[in-house]
């Protein structure tokens, strides 16, 4: 028997609407909320969500705008993007009167303040017990009930076991951690370095490129990592490396996607969230500010802003001295 009954998503976009899948299928009592009422709706009637096509929601699960029926729940999942977090935390903290374990499943920092998104939610609701849920798992895979793994954190052990108990199914395994730093530093680095990738396999650079440029992502992910106190396993893990492999290789990944169409000189996919195009330029001011260097993600965050064109970034990328590898 789980100390967590019942479970409330709060955002009902791809994420939000897999997750709430995933609490059902672990016999969870699940409220999906949305934002929008017509849209609450509309999926509550239809039981499906345009932005998870040709997935069926579980009858069980209830779909509502009404936010003070969601925030009964025992725990909270907090699927919205990344830089609306704060806000949809700020609308339930009044609800929030003793400790609820409330979920952060946005994979981003914070514009301005540089802040994780645990440390947003402990900001916004002091009562909230703060985790992370972070890992290789499209929204797709794990709404269809493909197998996925993923690392889920708490800073203490007992509760990040509990809610892994509570989400756990056979299709969807969370390891439980108190590394919720490196949890988090991992899935926001991730998304920046997907679009770099994706830009190399978008301008014909060759396997070899692809995966010369993954590891090298992958290192200054780690070092990043590892100045702001994150434990190496986190980072070799299913949040770091192991969304890493999975997010640069795959044209599903909307952040790969992105990248592949600027390597093309295309038009990126419309109304697809891709959230390493707003974390690439808080990413490097946070590495600027531990004097760590990101020579990839600074590359993302040039072509971006339009400060470099992709030939003058590949190009300054090949050309950096070469140094011992670490
Ligand atoms: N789609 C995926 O495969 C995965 C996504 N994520 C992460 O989940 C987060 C959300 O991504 P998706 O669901 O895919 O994006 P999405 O674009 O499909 O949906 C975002 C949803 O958030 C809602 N929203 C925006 N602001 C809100 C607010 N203030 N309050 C409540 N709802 C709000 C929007 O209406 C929309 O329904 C991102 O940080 C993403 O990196 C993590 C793992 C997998
Ligand atoms: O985070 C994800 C997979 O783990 C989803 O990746 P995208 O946001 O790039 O689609």
């Amino acid at each position: 028997m789980t100390a967590f009954q019942s479970v409330a998503v709060i955002g009902a976009g791809a994420w939000g609407t897999a997750l709430a899948t995933v609490a059902a299928r672990a016999g969870r009592e699940v409220t999906l909320w949305a934002r929008n009422a017509e849209h609450a709706a509309r999926i509550a009637s239809s039981r499906d969500n345009p932005r998870l096509p040709g997935v069926q929601l579980a009858p069980e699960i209830v779909v509502t705008s009404e936010l003070a029926l969601a925030a009964r729940a025992d725990m909270l999942l907090i699927a919205t993007p990344a830089q609306h977090l704060r806000g949809a935390v700020n609308m339930l903290a009044s609800h929030i009167t003793k400790p609820v374990p409330v979920i952060a499943c946005a994979k981003g920092i914070e514009h301005g303040t540089h802040k994780f998104m645990t440390d947003v939610i402990a900001e916004a609701a002091p009562h909230a017990q703060p985790a992370i849920l972070s890992g290789p798992s499209f929204a797709d895979d794990v709404a269809r009930g493909q197998p996925t793994a993923v690392t889920l954190a708490a800073k203490d052990d007992a509760l990040a076991s509990q809610l892994v108990q509570a989400l756990g199914s056979p299709t969807f395994r969370p390891y439980h951690s108190t590394d919720i730093r490196g949890v988090e530093i991992g899935g926001a680095a991730k998304n920046v370095l997907a679009i770099a990738v994706g830009i190399a396999v978008g301008r014909k650079l060759g396997a070899s490129a692809q995966a010369a440029l993954t590891t090298r992502g992958f290192a200054e992910l780690t070092r990043l990592g590892r100045a702001l106190g994150a434990r190496g396993e986190t980072l070799t893990g299913l949040s770091g490396l192991g969304d890493l492999i999975l997010t640069c290789a795959s044209p599903q990944s909307r952040n790969f996607a992105l990248g592949l169409a600027l390597g093309r000189g295309e038009q990126p996919p419309a109304g697809k969230l891709a959230e390493g195009e707003f974390t690439a330029p808080v990413l490097i001011e946070l590495a600027a500010s531990q004097s760590i260097e990101m020579p990839v993600s600074e590359a993302v965050a040039s072509i971006l802003s339009g400060r470099s064109t992709i030939d003058a970034a590949i190009s300054g990328l090949l050309t950096r001295p070469f140094k011992a590898e670490e």
